[in-house]
């Protein structure tokens, strides 16, 4: 069960080496000429913290992590990802740094519906590396780690429940065994119960892993350590509120 909201608190700083993610002088806006969506001057996160963020409609959390995944570029400042220099990557090279060290579990889920469970799982493994032998092996202690029958592994992923998809998205997240988890508003489609079943569930199964968790739920916040509001390090959303 969650531990009751704390008050928000920041991730403590690290030497670079410890740090999953190390945030230096970021802006970011989507066009030329108009105002920041982004500004932090610093955040970080270690290897293995699990960190909760929330935050108002608008205030950048899609965005935040949309600059932590590469699917967008700063306009100035220098993203770190395991101690590598992430933003400065070409985008095949961050393409392939994705794939090997970053799992993201979205909030539709983005299963491709018309290819099987093992499948998709199946693709991820192969863009991440992972043998094959290795992949059974590994699907199989996830499904047990995440409760799902391996009856299912055969069926499309649009024959699935939603909380089946849910977790069949954490699988394919983690097949790779990422040193990064990010994790997009995952829960609003479960009843409060399932929900802090599907958090032990991600928890304990990406304990090897830091994880960016973001959602405007705040009953979630108790099963994190570490919670800030995005307002907390965006100074962007700060000055506009
Ligand atoms: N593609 C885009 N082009 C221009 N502006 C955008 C784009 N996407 C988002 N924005 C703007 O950037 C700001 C932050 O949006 P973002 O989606 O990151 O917020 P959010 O905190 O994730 O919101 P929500 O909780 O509603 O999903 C908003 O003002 C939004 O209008």
């Amino acid at each position: 069960m969650p531990q009751p909201a704390q008050a928000a608190s920041t991730v403590p700083c690290r030497n670079e080496s410890s740090l999953a993610v190390a945030l230096r002088d970021i802006k970011f806006a989507y066009h030329s000429g108009e105002a920041d969506v982004i500004r932090i001057p610093q955040w970080s996160l270690g290897r293995n913290e699990h960190c909760f963020i929330a935050g108002a409609s608008g205030t950048g959390k899609s965005t935040f992590l949309n600059l932590i995944t590469g699917a967008l570029s700063p306009n100035e400042g220098e993203i770190r990802l395991l101690d590598q220099p992430f933003s400065a990557l070409s985008v095949r090279q961050r393409d392939k740094f994705r794939s090997r060290h970053i799992g993201v579990v979205f909030q539709q889920f983005n299963l491709i519906h018309y290819l099987s469970v093992r499948q998709n799982i199946e693709v991820a493994a192969y863009f991440g590396g992972s043998g094959k032998e290795l992949t059974e092996d590994k699907i199989h202690a996830l499904f047990a780690g995440l409760q799902l029958s391996e009856d299912l592994l055969e069926k499309r992923a649009d024959n699935l429940s939603v909380g089946q998809q849910q977790r069949v998205a954490i699988a394919r997240a983690l097949i790779n065994a990422p040193e990064l988890l990010i994790v997009d508003e995952p829960t609003s489609a479960l009843d409060a119960s399932a929900r802090d079943k599907f958090m032990e569930l991600l928890l304990a199964t990406a304990k090897a892993s830091a994880v960016i968790f973001v959602s405007h739920d705040p009953a979630l916040a108790g099963f994190f350590k570490y919670k800030i509001d995005i307002c907390d390090i965006n100074q962007a959303a700060r000055n506009r509120s």
